[in-house]
């Protein structure tokens, strides 16, 4: 799969860390930045990572910073994003489930590295459900941003 990333300086370490997990599964992996753990500005990294995926030029993306909470409100201010924060491996299954989440979001202040990659693996692994009643949902969704 060809995932894009993208951190600020509070999640340096874990975008490292998961860039070199997703490339020892065989993933390509497209990578946004920050590149050092100096202070910046999250928009300018999970914007353009989120417009990566937006656009199809990668199938998935996964955005990380202190909480998590300023990537995600980055990304899904772009069309088309469905990007998911989660903590735990049950929201990462569910969000694939029922939203389709094509984006994933976490912070590297909020939970453990182990945590992380849990979440990250559970989160690739899991196949959208297709329920006719999900479908619906993410029309509605989708539907917003045509207002
Ligand atoms: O957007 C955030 C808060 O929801 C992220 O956690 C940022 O990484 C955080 O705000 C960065 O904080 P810092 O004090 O500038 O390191």
């Amino acid at each position: 799969m060809k995932i894009a990333v993208a951190c600020d300086h509070g999640a340096y370490e874990y975008k490292e860390m998961i860039k070199e997990m997703l490339l020892s599964q065989g993933h390509e992996v497209v990578d946004f930045g920050t590149d050092s753990t100096a202070s910046m500005d999250y928009p300018d990294t999970a914007l353009p990572c989120a417009k990566a995926v937006a656009s199809g030029e990668c199938e998935r993306g996964i955005v990380m910073c202190g909480t998590g909470i300023g990537v995600s409100i980055t990304a899904n201010k772009v069309k088309g994003i469905r990007c998911a924060l989660c903590s735990d491996p049950l929201s990462a299954r569910l969000t694939r489930e029922h939203n389709d989440s094509n984006m994933l979001a976490f912070g590297q202040r909020i939970i453990g590295s182990e945590m992380a990659k849990e979440i990250v693996n559970v989160w690739l692994g899991t196949p959208f459900s297709n329920g006719e009643r999900h479908i619906q949902r993410i029309r509605k969704v989708m539907a917003i941003e045509e207002e």
